[in-house]
């Protein structure tokens, strides 16, 4: 038996189109984890060990090597800047990252964008060479502009719903977005035959789904 890989898990939306990916690959991902609440989660079928992470806890799991490889939003990867690798594109769970404001927006004289990506959020308005102030928000960020905390939000899109059920336009994408597979940069050189096995088998069953 090689060495046992530490998977960190996003709970969520995530974790649902991953254990699919992760199955349709041909790994067999048990169907208990699905619906359970085990934090840690042994797949000795798999020489695995899930550990079920909150999706921007993600990287951090990873950087610190708790958890040799891990499955995160791009999203997340680019806020949080941590210090891994990130070895394949998944596929999953496609949405894109966007600003977002009202039909009748107009440029205010002090512009306020709320987001909770404000690193990102940041970083394109200063590339933009607008001056903004970033508010960071934890969830329901559309609220901002319907009730004037902000003009505008960076925020994910997938099917367009919330957007439309709050009278909001997209104005602007910033980058599509899918999940990554990502890897602790020790654990890629001491476990990287069981790294590249798995990644090579992802990779594989992305192409063939694409
Ligand atoms: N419609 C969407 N809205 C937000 N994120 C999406 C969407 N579709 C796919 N994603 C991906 O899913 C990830 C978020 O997953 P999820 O909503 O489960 O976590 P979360 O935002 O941390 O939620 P919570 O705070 O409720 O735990 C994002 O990082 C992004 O990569
Ligand atoms: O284009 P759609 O398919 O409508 O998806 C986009 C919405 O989904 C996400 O919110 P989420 O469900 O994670 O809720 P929260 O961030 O408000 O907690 C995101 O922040 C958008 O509000």
């Amino acid at each position: 038996m090689g060495d046992l890989l530490k998977v960190a898990m996003p709970k969520g939306r995530i974790y649902k189109q991953a254990a699919k990916l992760l199955r349709s690959a041909g790994l067999p991902v048990p169907e208990e984890i699905d619906d359970s609440r085990k934090l840690i989660i042994p797949v000795p079928e798999m020489n695995m060990e899930f550990i079920m992470a909150k999706p921007v806890d993600v990287p951090t799991y990873v950087e610190y090597g708790v958890a040799d490889i891990g499955i995160v939003g791009k999203d997340v990867l680019m806020e949080e800047n941590r210090n891994v690798y990130e070895l394949l594109d998944l596929g999953i769970a496609r949405c894109r990252m966007s600003v977002i404001g009202l039909p009748d927006w107009r440029p205010a004289l002090h512009p306020r964008v709320a987001t909770k990506y404000p690193n990102v959020a940041s970083q394109f308005f200063r590339e933009k060479g607008q001056q903004v102030e970033v508010i960071k928000l934890n969830g329901s960020i559309e609220l901002a502009p319907l009730i004037g905390l902000a003009d505008r939000i960076v925020d994910m899109v997938e099917t367009g719903q919330t957007l439309r059920e709050n009278g909001l336009v997209e104005q602007e994408v910033l980058f599509e977005i899918t999940s990554r597979l990502i890897a602790n940069r020790v654990s890629y050189r001491m476990k990287n035959e069981p790294i590249q096995r798995l990644c090579d088998l992802l990779q594989d069953t992305v192409t063939q789904r694409a």
